[in-house]
Parts: C-alpha cells; structure tokens; sequence
C-alpha cells in the first residue's frame, strides 16, 4: 500500500510499497467518482520525480487537495487515493489492490466522501434547515450509483460526506435515514454490524442499479462485501465474473458449515440453563478484581488462567465474563469461546477445542476462511474429523493468529481439565500461541491441577485468578447465591419466616464457598415437604464428597436400588448425552419400567437432571464421584462390563432399525443438504449406538481375554452384524452425518481385531470394510443412497 504526504513546504510525496500491515501508519481514505481519466492525477504524475509531484507538472484535482487538508485537519499525516497509489503499470499490484481495496477502506482512521456535485450551501447557517439545502443534491449524487463506492460506503466504520467545497454534511450516522433510503441498505450495516449477518441475497440486492466503467467490476467490487477473495480477469466477461464470485461464496460457506461441530453460543445457554440460570451478582466481583483488571488492561498481560476446586463457580463465572465483555467491547473486537464437557465427547477434545473456536472466529470475520479453505478446498469436512485433524487445525490457527488483519482477539477455553482427549497438546499449544502476539488475548479456566499449572507455566505473560486465594469475593458472592435460592425455596415452598432463617443460616455455616454444594442442596430441598426440612438439613453433610455420599446411599435405600444403579452406571460410560428415548434402548432394566422411566431418572435426581428430555449429569464432579468414590458400588463387575452391554444392546437396535433406504428418499442421487429428517423419526433410538457401537465394544476390552467364551460371541456378534448390514450402518452413518466418526471407528475396530488371535476370518471381513469406508466416504457423505450404487459399482468384484 502506497500512501500520500503532504510535506512541511506543501510538496505532495508518495511512499514506497508499505508491505506488511504493522508498517502502515493511520491513515484518511478518499472515496469519490473517477472523472475523465485526462483530469485525474495519476501513480506516474506523483512518483515520476522521486516520489514528489513535479513542480509546474499536472495541476492538483481540487479532490486530492482536498483529502490531505481534510486529513491534515483531523491530525492524519498520511492518505490515500486510488487514482494515484496504485501502479496500474504494474498487473501484480493492480489485482492485489483490487483485492486488498477492502481491507485499506475497513482500516482506514477516516474516510472522506468527496460528492463533487453536491454543493454546500451558499448562506452561512442554512445547514440548521430542516431538510438542509443541499439534501436534494444529496439524494441525486452519482456517488450513490457507481459499484465501488458500494463498499466504500459499508467497509469504513467512520464514513464523512463533503459537498464539492469541501464542506462537511454529515456521516453515514448522521445521515442514516437518508443513505437507508437512497441505497436502500438498512441501518444496521451502516452502524457496522458485520456483514456476515446479512443474506446472500439481501447483499446482492444492495448492488441494484449501480454501475461500473467495466463489466466485470459489478462483481469484483463485492468480494469484499461476501469477504471471498477473486482475482481480477479483465477479459473473462460479467458472466464469469459473476460465476467465480458465486462459487467462492458457496465454497466459503461450506467451508463454515464443515468447520461446525457445536455452536459454542449454543452450549453456553444451555449450561447456564442446565445449571439455573445466571445470577449477574454472584460473578460481578471479578469486574474489580485487580488480576482480571490487570489481564484486561494491560497490554502484556495475555493469558489469565482463572482456577479452583469443583463447585467453586469458575465455569459461571466464565459465562459472566463473556456477557460483560461481550457488551463492553468495540464492535470489531472478536470474541470466541468454547466450553469443555468431559460428559460429551462431542466436545470433550483439543480437536474439538480448536474447532469451535475457530467456527465463532471465521463467522464474525468471514475473511479469516481462506486460511481454511488452503486446505478444506481439497480435502472437505475430514480434514477435522480424520487423524491428522489436530495438525491441520493448529497449522490453521498459526495462520490465523498470524494474519495481520486479524481483528483484537479475545480467546477463552472452560474448563481444560474436562479435555479428555490430548489435554496435553491443547495445553501446549495455548501457552505457545498466548505468548505470540499482544492483539490475542486468552483466558482459560480449570480445577487446580498441577499438570496443567505445570504446562501453563511455559505461557510468558501468564496471570492467574485463584477462587481460593480470593476467599473472600467468593465468599460474599457465594453468599448472595444462597440468599437468592433461600428467597425462591421460601416463596415456592411456603416457609414461614423462622424455617426461611434456618436454613438460610445452616447453608451459609456449611458451604465452604462451594457454589455446587448449595445448588446441590437447594434442589432436595425443593422436593422436601416444609414440615420435613428441618429435620432433613440436619442430615446434609458439608463438603461435596459427603454430600454425594449420602445421596448414594439414600438413592440405595430405595425399592429401585438396582435400576438406579445400572442408569447411573450406563450414564456414567456413555460418550455423549442421550435423550430419554435413548437411554431406555440401551438400557435392558429400564424396558420394563415402561412410563416410569422419568421417575426412575428422578430417582438418581442428585446425580442427573434432565433437560429437553435429554439427560444430563448434573456436575463432572458428580461423574468423578462415582469413577472414583463409588465406584465398587456402580459398576460392580467393572465398567469394561457396562461398556459391553451398550455395545450388545446397541447391535441389537441396529439390527432391528437399519434397512436400506431409512427416509425414503428413493432417489439415489439425493444429498444430504437435502436431507430432512422424518417427523417420526426410524433413527430416534438408533442414532447413538449407530456412532459409538465400535467404541463401546473396544472399551469392554475384549482382548483382556478375562473371559474367552463371552468374547468370542461377542466378536461372533460383530462378524454377523457387518455380514447383514453393514451398508445399512454406513447409510444411518451418513444420514447421522457422521460418516468421518465411522472411519475412525472402522480403524479402530481394524486394531482390536488384528490384536486378537484366531480372528482372520473376521479380520479379512474388517479389512475389507475398512478399505470400502475409506475409499467412498466422500460419495457415501455428500449422498447417503450412493452406499448401494456408486460404492458398489466401483469396487472390486471379489470384495467379501
Ligand atoms: N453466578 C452464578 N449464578 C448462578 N449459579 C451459579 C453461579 N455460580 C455458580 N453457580 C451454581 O454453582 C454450581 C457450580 O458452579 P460451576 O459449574 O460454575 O462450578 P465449577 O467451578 O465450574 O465446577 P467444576 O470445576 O467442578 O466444573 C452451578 O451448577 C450453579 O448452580
């Protein structure tokens, strides 16, 4: 980028090429209408004599003059014109300033709209005029129907109009209502809400009726506008033009929507939801909290590691955070989060991690995709699913992080400790990339585990929060929490005032500035009879443990004991949520409850809690109670034995469900973007078994050879199920969209079968399979009839 001077003796200089984006000092940008070229100053008139522009040379246009008094004015040394910064003489300058055009407007301090036939108003004070004088002349301008001008008017955050005197009329603020109405643009854009959040089709419309001097730039001059990238082909004709910029948009957005595994907004309500509800006045403490101001504030303060015990609040506190910092930053500031939930292995891994950040990042700047599409171009939605999914997404992210347009960034991760898979890596990785670059900011959270402390340790510029070194905001906060919750008990409940009292009073004694101990407690209470409660507080033990103790031993009193045990034990070892429906299929106690189910899940109220009919633990530190203190009592003969029933029950479902052509979809060339399914769904119960079959089965451990008969049916089962319905599984897979989980899971079953001895027959059968998934995972994927007609068609003929 070249910019323009004016220096102290008036002479107008140009730069040399500024290449990198921190070499750029502020600078004002003009945006105007091109007259007759002979009139315009060009790149050779200014750089012709050693970057000044010759004396007794082509006169200054009234325009340039204009936009470096204006910029001298506004404080801004520098400023830029396109008639005369760019060398056109030279083809690889010219497209990139065409493609980089965007960019300059967006980062420009100011922009000037230079409206050469809109007069200001000969009579000093008529501007106070409603509508002011020039307003006609305004809604007439020719600046308002060219194509560029287009995305100098949306780029800009500052955009000030000037009559052809140089006066000024207004901005695209001030003006809205009007700008709203000549261009038809609505507010919202102009006030710099981020394009991204408009349709296609609503953007292409703002295009209406403007024109360019060449067919082409109708097009081109809106690769900014959708944040795609095309390079400039004078000769190619509109049509192809157009052509190109559809598809790099339609690239992009398929780009975007492979990048999604979960919407990190998504799960945020819905913990916030699952957990109560957020009160505002129990996390507010950390506004004044001088480490966070510190983090905040400070330029060379990056990563604030915020830590402490279970229960202690952090993953709340977290939510509050986001919330203020969402509706305290500059608009262009981007703010990208994920929570970590060791109980769903959808997002449960430093994959995962990586993803959804990076899917919150690329849409609020869209433009960030091309670092993506480097690679997703060729190798579509595997190229995050398949193993070398970590590598792709951390070269991704050191491209991103390194892009000099990437807006101030803040990152924030919950809960590092719920990273099951390559916490190590993902730990690595943070403390490598928050020392880089002062624009990103991070904050991440976890319990007080000195692997992770260890590991951060390598971060530079690392703060960290400690809830329980600040026992005393927590406490205040903690205190607040058991206030409200006490109002809501005594209202609901109908306590009388001493009752209310009480228990307020015991709360507060008890709750060692554990947050989860009172939630925990609040929730038996609120199935307690008022008469019953006194007695009953007597009986809450303080401390977590305790608490969780005796709800097992509560939950062991009761009739349903054993059902109880084994939803708890299966719960316990599943990858990932299930809704009810679900968990009664693969759970062979609860088929014969019949409409209890919601009872006997009740019943384990202390542990799970159901949401959207979805079942959920109630806390990780619950999960970790009965891995670690109950877990004798749980899983009686190992969980390797409740892995091993899911996987049994799974195959039976899947046995029953799975038939070729699920939705009826009969015609072999349907995609999956077309796929909706049925109301009824025939997938309901068989979606998960359909996902986590394999990883159930190589979780029970069969080649421990602990009991060889038992195994040896097992794999029996499997060699049966792949024999009758294999495609059928690939089709569910496809419909499930999760065809790139079933080639994980095929290498997987590939593994344990060549560990055992005296498999080859199911051995060869797997082989087989794995290689028919691998090869036509892409048509099986986009297409999930193609599993019985392309797949087969091309494969060969002795394929078992
Ligand atoms: N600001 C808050 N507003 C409402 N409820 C809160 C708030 N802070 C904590 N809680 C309650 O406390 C419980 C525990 O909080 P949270 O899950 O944030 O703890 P944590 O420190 O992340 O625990 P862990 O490390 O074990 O995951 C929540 O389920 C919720 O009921």
């Amino acid at each position: 980028m070249r910019l323009l001077k004016y220096e102290e003796d008036g002479e107008l200089t140009i730069t040399a090429d500024l290449v990198g984006e921190d070499t750029i000092p502020p600078y004002a940008i003009l945006s105007h209408r091109w007259g007759e070229d002979a009139g315009e100053l060009t790149f050779e008139d200014v750089a012709g004599n050693a970057g000044k522009v010759q004396s007794g040379g082509k006169r200054i246009p009234p325009k340039i003059q204009f936009c470096g008094d204006q910029a001298r004015r506004d404080s801004l040394q520098y400023f830029w014109v396109d008639t005369c910064c760019i060398n056109k003489g030279n083809k690889a300058e010219h497209s990139l300033a065409i493609r980089s055009m965007f960019r300059w407007y967006r980062n420009a301090a100011r922009c000037y709209v230079y409206l050469s036939d809109v007069p200001s108003s000969p009579c000093e004070g008529d501007e106070e005029a409603v509508p002011p004088p020039w307003e006609l002349e305004f809604r007439q301008s020719k600046w308002f129907t060219r194509g560029w001008t287009l995305q100098e008017l949306l780029a800009p955050s500052s955009v000030e109009f000037f009559s052809c005197q140089g006066k000024r009329l207004g901005d695209k603020i001030s003006l809205e209502q009007q700008v709203q109405e000549i261009t038809g643009i609505p507010c919202l854009a102009l006030e710099g809400t981020p394009l991204s959040q408009f349709s296609t089709n609503e953007r292409l419309q703002w295009k209406e009726g403007r024109v360019t001097k060449r067919d082409e730039d109708a097009w081109y001059s809106l690769s900014g506008i959708f944040d795609v990238e095309i390079a400039p082909a004078y000769s190619e004709g509109a049509a192809s033009a157009f052509g190109r910029l559809m598809d790099e948009i339609n690239k992009t957005k398929r780009c975007i929507r492979d990048i999604r595994h979960t919407d990190p907004c998504d799960d945020k309500k819905r913990i916030e939801d699952t957990k109560g509800g957020l009160l505002a006045d129990s996390y507010r403490w950390v506004l004044d909290n001088t480490t966070f101001q510190k983090w905040r504030d400070e330029r060379d303060s990056q990563l604030l590691w915020v830590k402490g015990d279970p229960g202690k609040g952090k993953t709340m506190l977290i939510c509050g955070i986001i919330d203020e910092l969402q509706s305290s930053m500059p608009r262009t500031t981007l703010l990208s989060y994920f929570f970590c939930q060791a109980t769903d292995s959808r997002i449960n891994s430093a994959t995962a991690v990586l993803r959804g950040l990076l899917y919150m990042l690329v849409k609020q700047q869209p433009s960030l995709v091309l670092h993506v599409r480097k690679k997703h171009d060729h190798a579509g939605k595997a190229l995050f699913e398949d193993a070398n999914a970590w590598v792709a997404l951390t070269e991704i992210w050191m491209d991103v992080l390194q892009d000099p347009g990437l807006n101030i960034t803040c990152l924030i991760i919950d809960a590092l400790d719920e990273c099951v898979t390559d916490l190590p890596k993902l730990l690595d990785f943070i403390a490598k990339q928050s020392s880089m670059s002062h624009r990103v900011k991070w904050i991440v959270s976890s319990r007080n585990w000195p692997d992770i402390e260890t590991r951060l340790d390598r971060a530079g510029h690392r703060t960290r929060l400690s809830l329980e070194l600040n026992a005393e905001s927590v406490a205040a906060a903690v205190g607040i929490f058991i206030s409200q919750k006490v109002d809501q008990l005594a209202h609901e409940k109908h306590y009388k005032e001493e009752l209310r009292h009480a228990v307020l009073q015991h709360l507060t004694s008890n709750a060692n500035n554990t947050f989860l101990w009172v939630a925990l407690v609040c929730q038996d209470l609120g199935v307690t009879a008022s008469r019953h409660v006194r007695n009953k507080l007597a009986l809450f033990p303080p401390g977590l443990d305790a608490l969780y103790k005796r709800m097992m031993h509560q939950m062991g009193e009761s009739a349903d004991a054993e059902v109880c045990r084994c939803v708890l034990a299966s719960t316990a070892i599943l990858y990932r949520p299930v809704t009810v429906h679900q968990l009664v299929a693969l759970v062979e106690q609860l088929k014969d409850v019949g409409d209890d189910v919601r009872e006997i899940i009740s019943l384990c109220g202390s542990f799970l809690t159901l949401r959207e009919d979805t079942v959920y633990f109630v806390h990780q530190s619950a999960k970790d109670f009965l891995f670690a203190e109950a877990s004798s009592k749980v899983f009686p003969d190992g969980a390797e034995d409740v892995h091993r029933l899911v996987f049994v029950n799974s195959l039976t479902i899947l046995s029953r469900t799975l038939h070729r052509d699920m939705y009826s979809l009969k015609a072999l060339g349907v995609s999956i973007e077309d796929v909706e399914p049925p109301k009824s769904d025939p997938l309901a119960a068989s979606r998960y078994p359909c996902i986590y079959w394999i990883d159930h089965l190589c979780d029970s451990k069969p080649k421990s050879l602990a009991n060889r008969v038992r195994d040896l049916q097992v794999l029996g089962a499997v060699d049966d199920f792949l024999r009758k319905n294999f495609l059928y599984w690939l089709e569910g897979l496809s419909l499930c969209k999760s065809i790139g989980k079933g080639v994980v899971s095929m290498e997987k079953l590939w593994s344990l079968v060549q560990e055992m001895c005296n498999q080859d027959r199911l051995a060869q059968l797997v082989q087989d399979a794995r290689r028919f998934i691998m090869y036509h995972k892409g048509a099986i994927e986009g297409y999930p009839l193609q599993t019985y007609a392309s797949a087969l068609l091309f494969s060969p003929t002795g394929q078992l």
